[in-house]
């Protein structure tokens, strides 16, 4: 079981308010009620001395929850203005309700840029509540003035004090699928077409578009307000790990699985793989150059060479042989050769780098040998060669996620699939639960904290460390997900001037702190997300 926050696309989210609704346990009245008065709660708390703030309202039911916080913030005591793209009759009925409370208490201006440029009404605070899930298409016109006009208020060039932004749901303009921003041509140099808030503050769970791409940078930070929404089962997670689910239980050290790593002539990369594999726990790890290399004492690394693929069958005729990683330092032409031993032998492996590149040429050719115990690592590049629709597609359609073009590529391979990059993305191909308990179908981790991240070689200890935890039996999903955590924790452990060659020795500084935050209650807490 993998913990973790929970994320939905906009799809589900709207699937579980419409089944909400529909089994007549809350109106949309009520969660509209429940998003704004939860998100001014947030936003008298972390804005206590906010005297003026101007909302902004757009056409649909974002704009319905914009109404909402301008009448607790008019409660609480804060002169509010506010400005709606359209009038409230013509608006969803829930917020045309809500528009219609707020007529009560104040007036409601056109939203155009002039309510923005008001020198008589400098807001402590802007409410963007503009557009949400709900956005379809690059906004025009005014609106497009209007959502341009906030950065400038951020930037205080109209004279009066910079505000304080803050976004319901997503800074008006965000896919919250994609993470991108829907702009219609390129926007200007250095200016953002988009609200850049110092808060966002979303409704019941995050939302892809908050961890892919440029969702994080747009968002500033992100909170979430729980609208009494239950019963989801979201297949996607942001994933952190449990102590318990890193523990070694007692056993000798082929309990605790023996993983191989193959390698090139000069083995540089897979011995960094191999140490990683050790380090999160690999009972033996056993490197296989294709001729004899000379050893490196002292090194807890065996090697034995492999030079062909009926080698590599009568090694792995060893049962206790758990899991293969394939592709650090390869090279493609013996990856070419290896690979296909590897798969047909069933065991759980580990494709990156190499092993990937290979089958560039006919994608085909591993995707008919491939099984559901196969992680594959690529980078964007590597993505591109096996799957170059996909990667054209994302670069193309600003509506396609990160997160859907690994689910595809998942669905396509059948192996799971770890898209990597600041925002590490794995799918599993759907349909396959991984264990009766798995549910979830795709993991998003976000480690743009950790830029020194990117560096030669920090691949590598991916693929080791995922392939250490499949020796140790953990699911292909599970593997990979803990994986990429670890991995990331141990760039921020170490900090800036990391190498990849720092980064097997820091995990045992990140599982002694995993073990001392979590044993110390006998109730496991999950970590904070980073
Ligand atoms: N449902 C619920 O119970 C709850 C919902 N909640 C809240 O509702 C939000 C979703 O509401 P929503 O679906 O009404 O979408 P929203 O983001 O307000 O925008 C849609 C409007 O914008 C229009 N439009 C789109 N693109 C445009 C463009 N480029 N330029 C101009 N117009 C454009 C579009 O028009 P159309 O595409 O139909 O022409 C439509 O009129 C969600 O984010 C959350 O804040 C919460 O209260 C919790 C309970
Ligand atoms: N900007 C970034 N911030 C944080 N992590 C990153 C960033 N860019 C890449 N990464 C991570 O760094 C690692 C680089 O791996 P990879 O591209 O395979 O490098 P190499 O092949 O040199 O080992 C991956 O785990 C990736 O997710
Ligand atoms: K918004």
């Amino acid at each position: 079981m993998l913990n973790g926050t929970e994320v939905l696309t906009t799809a589900q989210m709207r699937a579980i308010e419409s089944a909400a609704m529909a089994s007549g346990a809350v109106t949309g009245l009520d969660l509209m009620e429940r998003a704004g008065a939860g998100a001014a709660g947030i936003i008298l708390n972390q804005y206590p001395s906010a005297r003026t703030a101007l909302v902004l309202c757009g056409p649909g039911n974002n704009g319905g929850d914009g109404f909402v916080v301008a009448r607790h913030l008019h409660h609480a005591g804060l002169d509010v203005r506010v400005g709606a793209a359209i009038g409230p009759r013509h608006m969803p009925l829930d917020a045309r309700t809500m528009g219609h409370l707020w007529l009560q208490l104040g007036p409601i201006s056109a939203l155009t840029c002039d309510v923005m440029k008001d020198r008589e009404f400098p807001p402590d605070l802007v409410i963007d509540a503009v557009f949400g899930t709900g956005l379809t298409r690059p906004p025009t016109g005014e609106l497009a003035l209007v959502l341009k006009e906030t950065t400038c208020l951020h930037a205080g060039v109209w004279g009066h004090h910079a505000p304080a932004i803050v976004s319901l749901d997503c800074p008006s303009g965000l896919d919250l699928d994609t993470g991108n921003p829907l702009i219609r041509g390129q926007p200007l140099m250095g200016a953002s077409a988009i609200p850049l808030p110092e808060l966002t503050i979303t409704f019941h769970s995050l939302k892809p578009g908050h961890l892919l791409a440029d969702g994080p940078e747009y968002c500033g930070r992100v909170e979430i307000v729980d609208i009494g929404l239950h019963g989801s089962r979201a297949i996607i997670k942001v994933a952190f790990p449990q102590w318990e689910s890193l523990r070694k239980p007692p056993g000798h050290k082929f309990s605790h699985g023996h993983a191989l790593i193959l390698a090139g002539g000069q083995a540089g990369a897979a011995r960094l793989a191999g140490r990683a594999a050790l380090r999160i726990g690999a009972g033996l790890v056993t490197l296989c150059p294709p001729e004899p290399i000379a050893p490196m004492p002292p090194d807890a690394l065996m090697t034995h060479p492999i030079d062909t693929p009926l080698a590599l069958e009568d090694v792995l005729r060893d049962e206790r042989i758990r899991a293969i990683c394939a592709g650090p330092g390869l090279g493609t032409g013996r990856a070419k050769d290896m690979v296909p031993a590897i798969l047909k032998s069933r065991r759980a492996a580990v494709l990156d780098a190499d092993a990937l590149t290979a089958f560039a040429d006919d994608p085909r050719e591993l995707f008919k040998l491939m099984h559901e115990r196969v992680v594959m690592t690529p980078h964007m590049g590597e993505f591109g060669r096996l799957f170059p629709d996909l990667a054209i597609r994302l670069q193309e359609d600003a509506r396609y996620s990160k997160l859907a073009a690994a689910q595809d590529a998942a669905n396509r391979s059948g192996a799971v699939v770890l898209l990597k990059g600041p925002d590490t993305v794995i799918a599993v191909p759907s349909g396959r639960p991984v264990s009766t308990h798995q549910v979830t179908e795709a993991v998003i981790h976000r480690a743009d904290d950790v830029p020194w991240l990117a560096t030669a070689g920090a691949g590598d200890v991916l693929a080791g460390i995922i392939t250490g935890l499949l020796a140790r039996q953990k699911q292909p999903l599970e593997a990979a997900a803990l994986a990429v955590w670890l991995h990331a924790q141990a760039a921020r452990l170490f900090g800036p001037g990391l190498i990849a060659d720092d980064l097997p020795d820091m995990i045992p500084a990140v599982l002694r702190g995993l073990q001392k935050s979590q044993s110390s209650s006998s109730v496991a807490t999950a970590l904070p997300m980073t």
